[in-house]
């Protein structure tokens, strides 16, 4: 391999959707299902299940040619219809271009999907006010645009609904993504807090928390941050995007039906043991040197 080579994390496309299936197919036949971020990583993972289990997929992200061509294999997998709707989550207004255009075209959603989101690492004290204002407005207000729009809708046609939020394991901190960290601890105690409130409409909103997870979004730290992400977890190995979309699926099918309110870490233990660096580790931290 040579310094120009491309690095690419996790899967390919044919590998994903050959993986063995733990859910009946059919399970989600008739049902809509909202995914954003599709386009890449999780995202896609979580899209190509739900289209071998039967459902009707509509997928966003701010990439349209990354949507097209998962669009493709979606249909191929079994989807029997798909929306591509590119949509920058941030922008309410755009969040409720993409409930008309779902509406209009299947008129209903039935499942809520939000993993897009990202962050970039930085040590909390370099972090400048426009990219803390950036990962909070795409993971906190992102995602809240998204579940709002979907709640009212659900609300107004009398219909329940499910809602997995994707978030990160922020239980202890997370070196090197102080925003992402705080966003995503702010997504969780607002989906507590819609879990109860949304109730009565027969809504449930739960989360997710991937650990280290081969991915695309692998691309974003630095080779010497990733050689040790296997470290992150007593298992010392990083999980798949599968792991993270069987997860999902079992929230929100018949399977999660008494689920509400929850957060689920599919991290390999790693919030009891481990060490996670996404930027170097300081000196400080290793034993016998000071500072
Ligand atoms: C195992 C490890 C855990 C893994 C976890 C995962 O989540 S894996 C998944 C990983 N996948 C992802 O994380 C994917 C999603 N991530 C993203 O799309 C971006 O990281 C985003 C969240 C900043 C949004 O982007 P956007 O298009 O809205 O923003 P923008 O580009 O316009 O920047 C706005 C401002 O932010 C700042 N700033 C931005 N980048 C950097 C940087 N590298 N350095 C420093 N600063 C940076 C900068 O101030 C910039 O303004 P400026 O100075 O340019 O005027
Ligand atoms: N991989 C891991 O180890 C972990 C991942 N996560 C989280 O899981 C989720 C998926 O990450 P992963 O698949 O690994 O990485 P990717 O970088 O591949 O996925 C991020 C996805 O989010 C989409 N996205 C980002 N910002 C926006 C926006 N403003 N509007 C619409 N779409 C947006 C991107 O689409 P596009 O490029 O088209 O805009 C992309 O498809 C993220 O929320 C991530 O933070 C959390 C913990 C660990």
């Amino acid at each position: 391999m040579t310094a120009d080579t491309p690095v690419s994390f996790g899967f390919d496309d044919a590998a994903l959707a050959a993986l063995p299936l733990v859910y009946q197919p059919g399970l989600f036949d008739g049902q809509v299902v909202m995914v954003s971020g599709a386009g890449s990583g999780i995202g896609k993972a979580i899209a190509f299940l739900y289209a071998r289990l039967g459902a009707r997929l509509v997928i966003c992200g701010r990439d349209r040619a990354k949507l097209d061509a998962c669009e493709a294999w979606l249909r191929r997998l079994g989807s029997p219809d798909v929306l591509v709707q590119p949509t920058d989550i941030r922008r309410s207004e755009a969040v409720a271009q993409l409930f008309d255009a779902a509406y209009q075209r299947f008129g209903r959603v039935d499942v809520q999907v939000n993993n897009a989101g990202g962050q970039f690492p930085k040590a909390a004290l370099d972090i400048s006010p426009k990219g803390w204002k950036a990962v909070v407005d795409n993971n906190l207000n992102g995602t809240w645009f998204m579940m709002h729009e979907a709640a009212k809708r659900w609300r107004d046609a009398g219909k329940p609904g499910s809602i997995v939020n994707i978030v990160l394991t922020f239980q202890r901190g997370f070196p090197g993504v102080a925003h992402s960290c705080a966003a995503r601890a702010a997504v969780t105690y607002l989906s507590k807090t819609v879990a109860v409130e949304w109730a009565p409409y027969g809504i449930r909103v739960n989360c997710v928390a991937p650990g280290v997870i081969e991915s695309s979004g692998f691309a974003h730290y630095a080779p010497e941050a990733r050689a040790k992400f296997s470290r992150g977890n007593p298992m010392l190995r990083h999980g798949n995007v599968q792991d993270i979309a069987n997860a999902v699926v079992y929230l929100t099918g018949p399977s999660g039906d008494f689920v509400n309110g929850e957060l689920l870490n599919v991290d390999g233990g790693g919030i009891l043991w481990g060490e996670l660096w996404t930027i170097p580790k300081p000196a400080y931290f290793n034993a016998g040197q000071t500072p």
